[in-house]
């Protein structure tokens, strides 16, 4: 294993270039994993992600990938019915999933009934135990240290508040490290009730790639140099890290101030 501490990253002139660059990343790595080990397990998030996802289903990628051997889970998910516009999963499935032959059963999404309740405390503790069923099946190992289970790819977005998954500055979901799944009731970013991987979690991936494009405002910016020139730990973003590479891909205003 090798530890990737660093951080690489990438500036990017357009989003359209950012988005080019991101599908070839996990194409690349998605011919590795099927190729080493039969599967690829990749975690989504909500987000501009999906949007940037889509020239995946544009050729060549569209044909080449071996979507039936992926496994596909979320960073963090929003308490709501699957119906929900809010919901990152209906986000995925209209924008991507639905269109590419990924199995369902390698689709795993939050409990339906207690997501539609807004139940977040059992929604997290059922993902966990999804996760925990996955690790004796063999389908997701554990790293190396046995504690937590090892994803070997994770799509991240940053908020210009410099929150990463659904752990927010100045909440106490960044501490947790005796569960895989956390969840939160007062999200800052609406909705409110949220799931999310723990911090432990989203480090043991093998390759974490953080994509940020700052559209409107420069807080992005502002976090994104916060982050990479001063290492503001207040910034749940700045504790990224992965067991292989960290890799940030920035558009041209996210990247302004570095
Ligand atoms: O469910 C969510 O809200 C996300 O998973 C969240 O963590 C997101 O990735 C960032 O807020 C970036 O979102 P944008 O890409 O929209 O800036």
């Amino acid at each position: 294993m090798t530890e990737a501490r660093h951080r690489k990253w990438h500036k990017f002139q357009t989003k359209d270039e950012l988005s080019v660059a991101m599908a070839k990343y996990t194409a690349h790595l998605s011919e590795k994993f099927c190729k080493e080990k039969g599967i690829f397990t990749v975690v989504l998030s909500g987000g501009g992600l999906i949007d940037w996802l889509c020239k995946l289903l544009e050729p060549p990628y569209i044909d080449s990938i071996e979507w039936s051997k992926w496994h596909v889970f979320w960073v963090d998910e929003r308490v709501c019915a699957y119906e929900d516009p809010n919901s990152n999963y209906k986000l995925a499935m209209d924008g991507f999933l639905s269109k590419v032959g990924i199995p369902n059963k390698n689709i795993y999404a939050i409990d339906k009934h207690y997501a539609a309740d807004g139940n977040a405390e059992h929604c997290a503790a059922l993902y966990e135990e999804c996760l925990r069923n996955l690790v004796r099946q063999d389908i997701i190992p554990l790293c190396p240290n046995g504690k937590y289970p090892q994803f070997d790819l994770q799509l991240l977005g940053m908020g210009p508040d410099g929150h990463m998954a659904s752990l927010f500055p100045g909440h106490p979901q960044i501490n947790v490290k005796d569960k895989w799944v956390t969840h939160i009731t007062d999200s800052p970013k609406l909705p409110p009730r949220r799931i999310t991987f723990t911090l432990p979690v989203i480090n043991s991936a093998l390759y974490n790639l953080m994509a940020v494009c700052d559209d409107n405002t420069e807080q992005c910016a502002r976090s994104i140099a916060d982050i990479f020139k001063h290492n503001n730990l207040a910034l749940p973003a700045a504790h990224l890290t992965a067991q292989v590479e960290t890799m940030w891909y920035l558009d041209k205003a996210a990247a302004s101030l570095l």
